[in-house]
């Protein structure tokens, strides 16, 4: 991996610094009770502040899920706000969650609210589905380059129910496999600007040698993935950009935020060894 240049230059510095693995928040109902904390307002905001304390000082990349957040309403919208500046003030990149997806007008809108300076919500990255067309993608691509920010595109999901839809064929290749080719394309400037999301579950049949850009793996932990899959999953794909992500296998350690960040630590440090 050698580009410098853009969300590709924070993104290797981080990982270099800190290591591959993205810490997911997912502030379940299940966790928060877990954590012996109430599942309203007052919990949520108990758990956030409990993650960015724990996490934000170590994790290379965290993802909040925006949807853990969106049944609290405006208030935690406002806890959101609070851990995405939280984890970005600790040094982390964030990735925001939200899995945005629309026609290009609608697009732009969503990309104002989670890649623009001016917004409250600002994260480094946010992921988006492109299964209204990948161009449809377009304006949150392009004020993602231009700020160095980055879009974590669905290519190959870790669920089950996935693979009508993104192992169809389309023309020659796979639906997944046109959207690692456009996502290689809009890389092949350097500016690691277009990340994609490939599940760590199952074998994906895609040939990412060439992206240039990081790959979202989520499914270590809670969904059944194990480092020691990694290598095999993401054989003839360039480790340095592979970033697996969990949530609920780091988070079932709190609440006390020095078991938390342990956890995420002894994880990040058997991702990195089986990476190699
Ligand atoms: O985009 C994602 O992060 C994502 C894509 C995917 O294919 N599978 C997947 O599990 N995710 C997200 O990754 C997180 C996984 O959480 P755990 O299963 O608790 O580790 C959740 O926030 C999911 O929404």
């Amino acid at each position: 991996m050698t580009d410098a240049s853009g969300f590709g230059g924070r993104y290797t510095r981080a990982v270099a610094e800190r290591g591959r693995l993205c810490a997911g928040i997912d502030p379940h109902a299940a966790l928060l009770e877990e954590w012996g904390l109430s599942v309203d307002i007052d919990g949520l905001s108990v758990f956030a502040d409990a993650c960015v304390e724990a996490l934000g000082p170590v994790a290379a990349v965290i993802k909040p899920q925006i949807a853990f957040f969106e049944p609290f309403g405006a208030a935690g919208f406002a806890v959101l706000e609070r851990v995405v500046a939280g984890c970005r003030d600790a040094g982390a990149l964030v990735i925001a969650d939200a899995k945005r997806g629309d026609i290009g007008s609608t697009m732009a809108a969503y990309a104002q609210a989670w890649l623009s300076e001016s917004s409250p919500l600002c994260a480094d990255s946010v992921t988006a589905s492109p299964y209204l067309g990948y161009e449809s993608l377009r304006p949150a691509l392009d004020l993602a380059r231009h700020g160095e920010r980055g879009v974590f595109v669905l290519a190959r999901t870790s669920n089950p129910e996935g693979g009508d839809i993104q192992r169809a064929r389309a023309g020659e290749r796979t639906v997944a496999q046109s959207i690692v080719d456009a996502a290689a394309a809009e890389n092949a400037d350097g500016t690691a600007t277009v990340g994609l999301v490939v599940g760590a579950t199952r074998e994906h049949g895609l040939d990412l040698a060439d992206l240039r850009g990081p790959i979202l793996a989520p499914g270590l932990g809670a969904q059944g993935a194990t480092p020691a899959d990694l290598p095999i999953v993401f054989d003839g794909a360039d480790p340095a950009w592979v970033l697996p992500a969990s949530s609920r296998g780091v988070l079932r350690a709190g609440p006390d935020p020095a078991a938390l960040r342990d956890a995420f630590v002894r994880t990040r440090d058997e991702v990195e060894a089986a990476l190699g």
